[in-house]
């Protein structure tokens, strides 16, 4: 029954707005965001020695979230009818009706647009069509084909998801640089084991879906094994960052440590397989992932760190 007091009106419309905009906030995929967003200013902040112009560190930040937040509401309106089947995916905002697809459709249109405004007229024209081609790559093309289409749907699809320290390096230096690439790199070989763990123990609900991820078309064995041999790649891969000098002994010791843990879970995963293990498996894929990015960054501010150090004890 509707409440004639007018504290209560004010009190129910302020909980039903603060209700509305951790709907649209949910709508960004917040946690998936945050991480994608973090490699993007580690990307800024390894691409000069030290002293980032404020603005492009800034708006190019909040362009590159805006841009990856649009995409991630629209991948969720362009997957409504999959998300409403999945239990994982069903209690987002547009299968459970708390948000229309029209809502979310203007909410995704004006952050994307913002994004493109922002990096255009703050940032740089590399930087918008870089991040307006890893939006549509995510949104559409992997969302809509691919995802659809192959089991390589998220190894083809991870370029999109490994673009932001690219991104970050581009809003900065105004080009793209091979150790920008590397970060790359690091990002796109890292997605097939963090995505397949997943797969793996969510395996019933992509089959009752028809998505064609790689267990449910090619087993649980045969996907064990990819992400082993994917881990091993990305094994290789992290090291570069410090054969290359790009990175130094303190990036080297602590991507040794993060790497034995993930070879550690890849090969306990092929070896005796549990749901269990698959989860954790996935758990520690994030956690990798930032701290690996977070040692990276730390690594460059080894000097100044060490200095800062040294004259705060003596
Ligand atoms: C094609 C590429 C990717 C695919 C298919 C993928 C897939 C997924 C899926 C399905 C989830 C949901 C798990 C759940 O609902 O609990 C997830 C979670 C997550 N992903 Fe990815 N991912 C990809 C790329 C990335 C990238 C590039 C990043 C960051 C750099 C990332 C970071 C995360 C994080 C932080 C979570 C945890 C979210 C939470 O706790 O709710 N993912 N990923
Ligand atoms: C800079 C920019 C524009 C980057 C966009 C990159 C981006 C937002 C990647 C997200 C990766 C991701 C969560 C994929 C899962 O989608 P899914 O549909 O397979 O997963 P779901 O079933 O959980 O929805």
């Amino acid at each position: 029954m509707k409440s004639d007091n007018p504290a209560i009106t004010a009190k129910t419309s302020r909980r039903h707005a603060r209700t509305l905009a951790r709907e649209y906030y949910e709508l960004t995929k917040p946690r998936v965001v945050s991480l994608i967003v973090f490699t993007a200013v580690v990307g800024m902040f390894l691409s000069v020695p030290s002293g980032l112009p404020a603005v492009p560190l800034l708006l190019g930040t909040l362009g590159i979230a805006l841009a990856a937040g649009s995409a991630a509401a629209i991948n969720q309106i362009l997957d409504q009818r999959f998300d409403s089947i999945m239990t994982r995916t069903s209690f987002r905002p547009l299968p459970t009706g708390t948000l229309t697809t029209r809502e979310a459709l203007i909410f995704a249109l004006i952050l994307g647009t913002a994004s493109m405004l922002i990096l255009t007229l703050w940032v740089n024209t590399l930087t918008a069509v870089l991040t307006f081609i890893s939006l549509i790559g995510y949104s559409i093309i992997y969302t809509v084909y691919l995802k659809h289409a192959t089991p390589q749907n998220i190894v083809i699809g991870g370029a999109a998801g490994a673009a932001p320290p690219v991104l970050g390096w581009t809003a900065i230096t105004g080009e793209v640089a091979s150790d920008a690439l590397l970060l790359f790199l690091i990002i796109f070989l890292w997605t097939p084991p963090h995505f397949w763990a997943l797969a793996l123990y969510r395996e019933k609900e992509y089959a009752k879906v028809g998505i064609p991820m790689l267990p449910v078309t090619h087993g649980r064995k045969f996907t064990q094994l990819q992400i082993l041999l994917y881990t091993v790649l990305l094994v290789a891969v992290t090291i570069m960052p410090f054969a290359t000098r790009m990175s130094g002994w303190l990036y080297l010791m602590g991507a040794v440590i993060l790497n034995a843990g993930f070879l550690y879970y890849a090969v306990r995963l092929y070896r005796d397989y549990s749901d269990e293990l698959a989860r954790k498996t996935f758990r520690y894929s994030i956690n990798y992932l930032a701290l690996l990015f977070a040692l990276l960054l730390v690594d460059h501010y080894r000097v100044y760190i060490h200095e800062a150090l040294q004259s705060a004890l003596y």
